[in-house]
């Protein structure tokens, strides 16, 4: 029988189907990170029990962390604890760490595929939403909660009902301007912030194709944002090519034996999928949202809807009230609209790529003086990477602030937070109401869009600038 990817990992990780039940699926890899992993640690201990198959799991300290003065203790009560806890909780359970200080610290989601720990097949998760980042390799990779992340410690397995699948087929050239972020943010804006609720969701078709992986990881990881389980996408040469000579990739014979099995990882071509989407590359536009989920976007020249075009009582009472916090009017348009603060940062975008082409675009230009510029880079070795290439010299003459590797203002939970009222374009996947701080307005955009924002001091269409 045909099968989708999705079905031919799944199967393959199967250990059991509980009858009218869910399955008792194989976890190849676990990331943890020191939100998540606290309360499930400790429930283990509680059976006293120790973590099963601990080579399975790898931790990093990501989300409490700050970005300047690593080296310091941290400052914040709450955050030094979370972090001590995840260095005990590592050290007795025999779990590896990439703590501050480590030169592989950084966001969970940027390290495992910098460190060749993510590869095609597999099946990973994480206590984390945006463990569907990882599912740009053509792996199963899926969020989990905490009582999960204990299963997943206890057995090296956990029980899920198995999603729906999805597919979403792109196809054609991009635009000018136009990146990998402005495909997501468009899809969702589409489709709602519920649009895909029920499905893991497959990315195919030559737009996809064409993406470097650091653009299809921007894709899947906010796969989350439209309510699917997870995202993914068919390995590739491109895969392939981006995985070889990584630290934890197989090396020798072995390489090529996986290669071979991974070359098998696509949908049969009569795959039947439960739902299926079409878009065509050259109707999206570079992208901003408004509101207070990443549904409520528009193309960066658009107008905000008037509420008066929406049927659906719900959401027009949604709209309002998010307009209400954003100090934003139905109608308005977002372009020429001034900004506070640019943030460009996250496990969305913030890897060497982003860097690369900011800093390409803003050489030789000065940020606007009114503008607070955050360039958090997403692992210790991604900051390394930007120092080789020089790249630290641009953004410095730019007046763009480098600092060191975290989830930083992607959430309120460090020392970097969005003050109250002020507006920021942020490369992150999240726009809820004080996610980069009690009262912050947070734009999501792409890294483009939000370089020329900080040079302009406003929202801005790139496509006048390139
Ligand atoms: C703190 C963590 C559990 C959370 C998540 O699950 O995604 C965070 O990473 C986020 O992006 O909101
Ligand atoms: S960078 Fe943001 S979205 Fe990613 S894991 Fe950290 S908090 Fe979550």
């Amino acid at each position: 029988m045909s099968k989708t990817l999705f079905e031919k990992i799944w199967e393959k990780h199967r250990v059991k189907s509980i009858p009218e039940g869910p399955d008792i699926i194989y976890i190849d890899k676990h990331f943890i990170h020191e939100v998540t992993s606290p309360q499930a640690f400790a429930g283990v201990e509680k059976r006293g029990l120790k973590v099963f198959r601990p080579n399975k799991t790898v931790a990093t300290a990501d989300h409490n962390v700050p970005t300047i003065d690593q080296h310091l203790p941290i400052k914040e009560e709450l955050s030094r604890r979370q972090v001590q806890k995840l260095t005990e909780n590592c050290k007795n359970h025999g779990v590896e760490l990439y703590g501050l200080g480590h030169p592989f610290q950084g966001i969970v989601h940027i390290i495992g595929p910098e460190l060749g720990i993510t590869q095609p097949g597999m099946t990973i998760v994480c206590g984390d939403s945006h463990t569907s980042t990882h599912g740009a390799f053509g792996a199963v990779a899926f969020g989990i909660g905490s009582s999960e992340v204990e299963m997943v410690f206890a057995s090296q397995c956990i029980m899920q009902t198995r999603p729906k699948v999805m597919r979403i087929n792109i196809n054609g050239k991009l635009n000018k301007g136009v990146l990998s972020k402005d495909i997501i943010l468009y899809i969702i804006s589409k489709i709602s912030a519920s649009g895909a609720t029920g499905y893991f969701v497959e990315y195919a078709g030559s737009t996809i194709s064409d993406l470097s992986m650091e653009a299809r990881m921007t894709i899947c990881n906010m796969s989350i944002e439209m309510g699917a389980r997870g995202g993914m996408i068919a390995p590739d040469e491109t895969t392939f090519q981006y995985v070889k000579n990584r630290l934890f990739a197989p090396k020798g014979t072995a390489w090529d034996d996986k290669v071979a099995e991974w070359k098998k990882l696509r949908s049969d071509d009569d795959a039947v999928f439960d739902s299926e989407l079409n878009i065509n590359a050259e109707d999206i536009e570079p992208m901003i949202t408004y509101g207070t989920n990443p549904g409520l976007g528009i193309s960066i020249n658009g107008t905000i809807p008037t509420s008066g075009s929406i049927e659906d009582e719900g959401d027009r009472k949604n709209l309002l009230k998010a307009l209400e916090y954003m100090g934003l009017q139905e109608g308005q348009p977002l372009k020429g609209m001034r900004v506070q603060n640019v943030f460009i940062g996250s496990c969305t975008n913030s890897r060497i790529e982003d860097y690369r082409l900011i800093a390409s675009f803003i050489k030789g230009k000065k940020k606007n003086e009114n503008v607070k510029v955050m360039i958090v880079p997403g692992s210790h070795q991604v900051r390394e990477q930007i120092v080789a290439e020089g790249l630290d010299k641009i953004f410095n003459e730019s007046g763009f602030q480098i600092r060191q590797a975290g989830c930083s203002a992607c959430l309120g939970m460090n020392e970097d937070k969005i003050p109250a009222g002020e507006y920021c374009i942020s490369t992150s996947n999240r726009n809820f109401e004080g996610r980069q701080g009690p009262g912050a307005r947070t734009l999501l955009a792409s890294p483009l869009t939000a370089a020329v924002a900080a040079i302009t001091g406003e929202v801005s269409d790139i496509r006048e600038f390139v």
